[in-house]
């Protein structure tokens, strides 16, 4: 038995590459590009004007004004294709077509709308800067230069850059051909699903995973748990001449589990034939001649993990392609659980906010359900662990389906004067709040201190480092140093999405237009009775008579009532105004 990367260890060292191929460019999307594009010429290939206007000398225009323009001999035109080649002299200008060449003796080119025209004159009413709406030679894409790398899987950017340079036909990897030999005469074909009745499910879908992959795949069989007729079922897939070969089912120790021993009778040379992950540990590969052979379990949904993890990036490799980076970083917000002994493949659930992913939950791992692979969104693989993985694990994620978004908390500014007991109310409110919800807070400040001077800390941050994390069992606390003065916003993202807060509580920012409660004293100035300050929806106030009417208004002692008032607002707005 081999732990999952020593198993991919193996089929990589031995692994070849496929042939190439000679394909229409306009059959070549998705194929795997086989010659690196590099320029033929640069583009553009001369100067050529980025706008519809005429072509001048900017000595020529200087000194025109609105009052003074400058007029300008129109001596011929230029048109994409169809170049204007006498130089221009003083005092001329060219009619010129976006894309044209630049003719000879120009610098600049001023946008038909910004010009007057008076028979073959043009009126120039400002001076324009010399390269002006010129796009230059070689500005673009410079000579020789590699523009798409051998590996690539075609896309239609690359269908662009390969039409630029007259690549067609186009050099791919010839498609993998892929024989499946399903075994076990329990299973019925597709067409003749009942209850009851065992249907290949796994056929077709490692049929569709190899498709995915840029494959051609044949199903054989189902074989028969016999060794005769599986023996000639796998030899008819040989004979199909495959670049691959690809058993489902029968794998294990049962005794009708064949596959090995008809295998071992056509000489197959195992690199492994158990892989140490959950699911797929019935799991082999190894060669019949020169023909790779993967087998896999008959569970459907073991059959498919094992494809993702070993046979799709051996289909890649054969044929010379690039695995894109599909994994994303994710927490785990709930603990994973996992198998003791092996690796395993988890189905989770993921969700994003503010750019972030976050596993919510797991669901069942069993190899032989359909119903919680079509639940999940993405996959995981976590080691072998007598534990389950804590809550607060960073992990790579493989994501499916797209991750849903969690909506962001609502958010409420308080704002007052100082002295107006802002922070004595807020204090209070969220002692209030805290009983049930999650809140979080952002205060501005002038400035202020956390750390003391001369801690460690501190001399982290004076020596220059750009953020100090400082964790103790019971506090955490980011100390940043911006390059520039964060925005609202970007303090609404440092709040950890996978806090999931219910509620975010500001103290001033009083000009971001934050939907906000004022809290004001009697003797100070009110601030929502002046311009600017539509956005403050209640007043905490000892004046309630100087209040705006209409205004919700509440005392500082009137907790409870406030209390409803911002659980209310809460509900309401469901998110910022921003
Ligand atoms: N005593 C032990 N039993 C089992 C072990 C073990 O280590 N000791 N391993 C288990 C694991 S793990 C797996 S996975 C399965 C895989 O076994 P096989 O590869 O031999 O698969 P089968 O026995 O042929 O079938 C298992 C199951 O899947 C159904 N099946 C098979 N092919 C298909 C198909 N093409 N489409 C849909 N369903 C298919 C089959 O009817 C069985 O129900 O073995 C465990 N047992
Ligand atoms: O390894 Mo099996 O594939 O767990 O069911």
């Amino acid at each position: 038995m081999v732990e999952l990367d020593e198993a991919k260890r193996r089929w990589q060292a031995t692994m070849t590459t496929i042939d190439v191929e000679q394909v229409a460019l306009a059959d070549a999307l998705g194929r795997v590009l086989r010659a690196p594009l590099r320029s033929r010429w640069p583009l553009p290939v001369h100067d050529h004007s980025a706008m519809d206007g005429y072509a001048v000398r900017e000595a020529d225009v200087r000194g025109a004004t609105q009052a003074e323009p400058i007029s300008l001999a129109v001596v011929g035109v230029a048109a994409p294709g169809h170049p204007w080649t006498t130089a221009l002299a003083a005092g001329q200008a060219v009619r010129i077509f976006t894309g044209a060449p630049i003719p000879a003796g120009v610098d600049c080119v001023v946008r038909q709308e910004e010009v007057g025209r008076e028979g073959d004159l043009v009126l120039v009413s400002a001076p324009v800067e010399r390269g002006n709406n010129i796009r230059r030679r070689g500005e673009d894409v410079e000579a020789d230069a590699l523009l798409v790398d051998a590996g690539v899987v075609i896309d239609p950017d690359v269908v662009m850059a390969l039409a630029s340079f007259g690549c067609d036909p186009v050099s791919v990897s010839r498609r993998p051909r892929v024989a499946i030999v399903t075994c076990g005469d329990e299973l019925v074909p597709v067409v003749d699903a009942a209850p009851g009745r065992v249907v290949d499910i796994a056929g077709p879908t490692i049929a569709a995973c190899c498709r995915r992959f840029g494959a051609e795949p044949r199903c054989f069989g189902p074989a028969a748990d016999e060794l005769d007729a599986l023996r000639r079922t796998v030899e008819e897939a040989r004979a199909s001449a495959p670049d691959l070969l690809i058993t489902i089912g029968g794998a294990s120790v049962g005794d009708r589990d064949r596959v090995a021993p008809v295998l071992d009778s056509l000489g197959l040379r195992w690199e492994f034939s158990r892989v140490r992950v959950k699911p797929g540990k019935p799991t082999g590969f190894g060669w019949l001649d020169a023909l790779p052979v993967f087998v896999l379990p008959g569970n459907p949904g073991a059959a498919k993990v094992v494809f993702g993890q070993l046979v799709g990036p051996a289909l890649a490799q054969m044929q010379g392609r690039r695995l894109a980076d599909e994994v994303r970083g994710a927490v785990v917000s709930v603990p994973l659980a996992r198998d003791r002994v092996r690796a395993t493949v988890l189905e989770v659930h993921a969700s994003e906010a503010a750019g972030r992913l976050r596993v919510d939950a797991q669901e069942a791992n069993s190899s032989a359900r359909i119903a919680p692979r079509l639940r999940a969104n993405a996959s995981l693989v976590v080691p072998a662990g007598d534990e389950p993985l804590p809550a607060g694990s960073v992990v790579e994620l493989a994501l499916r389906r797209p991750a849903p978004r969690r909506a962001p908390p609502p958010v409420l500014a308080f704002i007052g004067s100082s002295g107006s007991g802002k922070t004595t109310v807020l204090a209070r409110l969220i002692a209030a709040l805290s009983a049930d919800l999650k809140v979080g807070v952002i205060k501005h400040g002038r400035h202020f201190d956390l750390d003391k001077p001369g801690k460690d800390s501190d001399r982290f941050r004076a020596a220059g480092a750009a953020v100090v994390v400082m964790a103790s069992p019971d506090l955490t606390a980011t100390l940043e140093q911006p390059e520039r003065p964060a925005s609202f916003a970007e303090l609404l993202l440092r709040l950890p999405p996978e806090l999931d807060l219910d509620l975010v509580l500001v103290e001033g920012f009083k000009y971001e237009g934050l939907r906000s409660v004022e809290v004001h004293r009697e003797g100070r100035p009110m601030l929502c009775r002046g311009r600017g300050f539509e956005h403050v929806v209640a007043i905490v106030t000892d004046s309630p008579r100087l209040a705006p009417p209409g205004l919700p208004c509440y005392r500082h002692d009137q907790l409870v009532a406030l209390e409803a008032m911002v659980r209310s607002l809460a509900d309401e707005f469901p998110s910022t105004s921003a």
